[in-house]
């Protein structure tokens, strides 16, 4: 079976979900979701400026000494995804060549990463966790404002596409419905700067092979590269999602390919190191996935359209959150 080609949607002209060619593009999205399960997106509408900006800040919150990033420490509760987590490693790491101390990093640390994570302000189940604001003075807006943008995209673009290529009952508006409550969380991501023999059996990524559990991911990426998709789907194989300039990746989550009777699909990723340009390191790489999800509590149905006679509906009825949750206790 030859190699996925991850296909480019162009929202340009689906302005509020209503012209002709908003229906076009749905389409588009969807027959990627059901091959690929992945996307890029142009023309989204999200400020080119306001992604680099948010860059900015990441680069600026990871540089801080680690005793300040842990000010805002991660809960202990694995699955309140809010505030710092650290490796723990990644001071030692940066400077390691010994390959005995090498050999025993291969072996302990899971994925070489540190992150920051943002869920909507005044949530009532979990409260965003922030630096003092004298730390990072401006950062704690600017990571607001950025969730708010994605999520204005999800509302007014996303889910509107989605619904209408599926043909889903009410137009654009269906599965907007199902998130009213913006269970989504806005990840900064760094993987730090590796000596190249850490990453050279090629056993080990940066992350590894996984799926999304939500609706889906969108994810800003800097030029250092080294996402992979499975191709095709269940094979094992992988290719590159190199960045490409003025566009996000999209994905499908797993919760959605359940509620779409397997569908659309939530296709397995990781990030690898990026090729060795032989200066012994590989390089640092900053991303920005923003984890979509449905509302918690309404129970979902297999989607209208998604199975008949012939495709009977695989799954029992479930609500987002007991979903959700059911996969971070295998995973805590
Ligand atoms: O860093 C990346 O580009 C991918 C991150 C990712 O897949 C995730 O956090 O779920
Ligand atoms: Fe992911």
């Amino acid at each position: 079976m030859p190699d996925i080609v991850i296909p480019v949607v162009d929202f340009a002209h689906f302005e509020d979900g209503s012209s002709p060619d908003a229906i076009e593009i749905g389409k588009q999205l969807v027959q990627a979701c059901q091959e690929v399960g992945f996307a890029y997106f142009r023309n989204t509408g999200i400020p080119q400026a306001q992604v680099e900006s948010m860059f900015e800040w990441s680069r600026k919150l990871f540089s801080l000494p680690i005793e300040t990033k842990m000010l805002a420490p991660h809960p202990k509760e694995g699955w309140k995804h809010r505030g710092y987590s650290g490796v723990g490693r990644e001071q030692v790491s940066q400077m390691v060549f010994d390959p005995s101390e090498l050999a025993a990093i291969r072996k302990q640390t899971p994925d070489f990463k540190e992150s920051f994570d943002v869920g909507r302000d005044n949530c009532p189940r979990v409260s965003n966790v922030w630096l003092p604001e004298e730390v990072l003075p401006g950062f704690r807006d600017a990571a607001s404002a950025f969730y708010n943008t994605c999520r204005q995209f999800e509302l007014e673009k996303l889910l509107p596409a989605l619904s209408l290529g599926l043909g889903l009952p009410g137009g654009g508006e269906f599965l907007g419905n199902y998130h009213q409550d913006a269970e989504n969380q806005l990840r900064l991501l760094h993987y730090p700067a590796m000596p190249t023999e850490v990453f050279a059996s090629g056993e080990r990524g940066r992350i590894a092979a996984h799926t999304d559990f939500g609706t889906g991911t969108i994810l800003f990426q800097d030029d250092v590269g080294g996402l992979e998709v499975e191709s095709p789907r269940g094979s094992g194989n992988f290719v590159s999602a190199p960045p490409i300039p003025g566009t996000v990746v999209f994905n499908i989550g797993d919760f959605l390919m359940r509620w779409s009777n397997d569908t659309l699909k939530s296709t397995l990723h990781r990030v690898r190191a990026p090729p060795n340009d032989g200066t012994g390191m590989i390089k640092e790489r900053f991303s920005i996935p923003y984890f979509m999800s449905g509302d918690r509590s309404l129970l979902v149905d297999c989607l209208p359209g998604c199975w008949d006679e012939d495709r009977p509906k695989k799954y029992e009825p479930v609500t987002p959150g007991a979903y959700i949750d059911m996969r971070l206790d295998a995973n805590y």
